[in-house]
């Protein structure tokens, strides 16, 4: 109303006292400006109070050790793929079951039946654009599982750490960027204590998480370490896929019985497991069995060996009930006859549970009658779940992991002075103690493009080999949100840089006296200088092409390849001045070329060459340079070119890894109408179904 009678004054006053139109329209645009401000204030105001009333409560909840009761229920679920030529494929088949707080489930099935379609379509985790669709109904307490506002935590079945980082310091820092900022150091470091307890790793606090090159962490300890990393700020939902694959029988136990704990302190926690020993199927609640994505039971576990006896098939006494339950439910590929005998079998385990599903619907009498909303009350949204550190504290925390992971690595840092220090060696040997003849000035050209090449590949095989796998990681820990890209990339060339220096240098130290370049000791530092700068800008590149690549192999391949135009365009193989205007870029582009020109000017600029036997030949430094089409360089300007490619890259790399952050599909509701009505109805007679046997 305000901004109403402020918008019509400032319409009429400069009408009135003569004012040109235009002073009206623009005191008109400032009210209108400033209306918007004072709303967007309010806003942020409004939305900063519910924030730090979320912030106060999750702390409240952090310290008192209390974990929001959440029911998960899934109906008729249903998740298709869509293949190339247009068809699809059922992955999943009208699935319902509950999931209760305080209870473990285990989803069970053999392999390929569907067990992490199910489970990540429960977490919400279905990749969008996979091709995979999802219909049905998801709920959350009775709230549709996107809207829930509940906390969750996802145990993906891959173990990615920093390795050079021990138990207390990965879940320090993983307390310190997702517990609230305004908590005490010591309640984070009792919030630590506790998890460890919880975990069972107390002995294992000092210990090194550990790699291929470095001895570490157990199998075991590591799958509860990455639950331990999920479980900061208390998620009431946890899913965990397979988490005892690769595990020895012992260790499974283990990572199973932590499972266990955590449901009975009041989680609610959904486990995919293939074939489980006794001890550990004894462990679970409730049970939900899949075969080629169809349900063929999902309710107490303790009752599943009941319902598949009063179809005729009985658990043998001292048998694993697990081992039972995935021969009775599995397809025999062995022979034709087999096979059509256990899909037959099959056929009817699923007919006998879709009926015992009708029966239980019709006994609650309809749809209608289900719980549909569930006890526990919904704190937090899931998006606001998660405060963080500020991006200073971010920068600071993630700068220490990185400073960290990179001093401590002595297997790759061993290796690069190694091979650093061999191809110096090689170099020195081959180009030793050149002289200024004719011939000499091949060799020094050679030289200088072989070092540019021997630096720069260094660099970047090492990126390569490194930051696929890192860049994983990040992407779990982002989607976690605990921190952003920025601080992220910041924090890593912060604490990379000075130790990548340290390599390109002793190269250089030990080529340069040894070969006999240009005698000068500015020369020699330029030289250096010139050979780090480029090393980063060829890490810059590793890093660009290992945020694109999927995986390590794949950026294996690309980054060399792309490197190989950089080479063939460094200036040595190709005279600038002779390239096609179209590729014309490509010289000015190529991180070998800029290094190349740079480390020519400096070597040949001033000096001179005996005449040849002809008394002919370059005589001196500038007729190589001109012959390279270099006469026109300056060290300066080829290492602000250099300087461009690098801020490029890591632009690039920024840009990257901020629109590669994983999208989820999401689960579509079936229509409310005629047919589709039908199918609600029944998806949910078959929660009421689920919930109906587990209660
Ligand atoms: N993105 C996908 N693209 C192609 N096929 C898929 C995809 N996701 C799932 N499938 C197919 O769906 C079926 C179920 O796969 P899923 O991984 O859920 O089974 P699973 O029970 O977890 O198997 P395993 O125990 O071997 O991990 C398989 O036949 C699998 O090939």
């Amino acid at each position: 109303m305000l901004s109403f009678l402020l918008g019509t004054a400032a319409i009429v006053a400069p009408a009135q006292y003569g004012l040109p139109l235009g002073v009206g329209v623009a005191s008109l645009k400032a009210v209108r400006a400033a209306a918007k401000r004072r709303k967007e204030e309010r806003a942020r105001k409004l939305h900063s109070a519910s924030e730090s009333k979320l912030e106060a409560k999750f702390e409240q909840h952090l310290a008192a050790d209390i974990v929001e009761p959440v029911t998960l229920s899934w109906q008729d679920l249903h998740c298709t793929l869509k293949l190339k030529d247009g068809s699809t494929k059922p992955i999943l088949q009208g699935v319902s079951g509950v999931a209760r707080p305080g209870r473990l489930v285990g989803l069970m099935g053999p392999s390929g039946s569907g067990k992490t379609s199910l489970l990540t379509a429960l977490a919400g985790r279905v990749p969008a654009g996979s091709g995979l669709a999802l219909r049905g109904g998801l709920t959350v307490n009775g709230a549709p599982a996107a809207e829930a506002g509940h906390r969750q935590a996802f145990v993906a079945q891959e173990d990615l750490f920093y390795s050079m980082l021990s138990v207390q310091e990965t879940l320090s820092l993983a307390a310190e960027l997702r517990l609230p900022a305004a908590m005490s150091a010591e309640a984070r470091s009792a919030y630590v204590s506790h998890l460890v307890a919880v975990l069972g790793l107390a002995k294992a606090m000092g210990t090194l998480v550990g790699d291929e090159k470095t001895r570490g962490l157990s199998g075991g300890e590591k799958k509860r370490l990455s639950i331990g990393c999920e479980l900061v700020g208390s998620p009431s939902l946890v899913f965990a896929d397979e988490p005892t694959t690769g595990l020895d029988s012992f260790q499974a136990e283990k990572v199973m019985a932590t499972l266990a704990s955590l449901a009975r302190s009041g989680h609610t926690v959904v486990a995919s497991i293939h074939q489980p020993r006794s001890s550990i199927f004894a462990m679970f609640d409730d049970l939900v069995l899949l075969s080629e994505g169809q349900p063929v039971y999902s309710g107490p576990a303790d009752k599943a060996l009941e319902h598949f006896a009063s179809l005729g098939h009985h658990c043998p006494e001292h048998f694993n009930p697990a081992e039972f339950l995935a021969d009775l439910i599995s397809i025999d590929f062995a022979s034709p006859e087999a096979e059509a005998d256990s899909r037959a079998r099959l056929a009817k385990l699923v007919a006998a549970w879709r009926d015992v599903e009708q029966r239980q619907a019709g006994a609650i009498g309809n749809g209608n009658g289900l719980p549909s909303s569930v006890s526990g009350e919904v704190v937090l949204r899931r998006s606001e779940a998660l405060p963080r550190a500020g991006p200073l504290r971010q920068l600071r925390l993630l700068l220490v992991r990185s400073w960290r992971q990179v001093l401590r690595d002595r297997a790759t840092n061993v290796s690069r002075a190694m091979s650093n220090l061999s191809s110096a060696i090689v170099f020195g040997a081959i180009f030793f103690r050149m002289r200024y003849k004719q011939s000499n000035i091949q060799d020094r050209m050679g030289l200088l493009q072989v070092a540019a090449i021997n630096t720069a590949m260094a660099s970047l095989v090492k990126t390569l080999n490194i930051f696929p796998r890192e860049r994983t990681i990040v992407a779990r820990e982002r989607a976690r949100q605990s921190y952003g890209i920025l601080p992220y990339l910041t924090a890593k060339l912060a604490a990379e840089l000075p130790i990548g220096a340290l390599f390109p240098l002793l190269f250089g130290a030990i080529v340069y006296p040894t070969c006999g370049l240009h005698p000068s000791a500015t020369r020699f530092a330029r030289f250096l200088g010139i050979l780090t700068l480029e090393s980063f800008t060829s890490q810059a590149l590793g890093l660009a092409v290992g945020s694109v690549a999927p995986s390590t192999e794949a950026a294996m391949a690309i980054g060399p390849a792309v490197m190989l135009v950089w080479i063939v365009f460094g200036g040595y193989y190709v005279n600038a001045a002779n390239v096609p205007a179209v590729f014309k870029w490509l010289p000015r582009a190529s991180l070998i070329k800029q290094s190349f020109e740079a480390l020519c000017v400096n070597e040949f600029d001033g000096l001179t060459f005996e005449p040849d036997a002809a008394g002919g030949g370059m005589r001196d430094g500038k007729q190589v340079l001109q012959w390279l089409s270099f006469d026109k360089s300056s060290i300066a300007g080829r290492c602000a070119s250099q300087a461009r490619i690098l801020m490029f890259y890591y632009w690039a790399t920024f840009c990257i890894l901020r629109a590669s952050q994983q999208k989820y599909a999401a689960v579509k509701e079936p229509k409310v109408d005629g047919k589709s009505q039908e199918a609600k109805a029944e998806g949910q007679k078959a929660t009421g179904v689920a919930e109906a046997v587990a209660a």
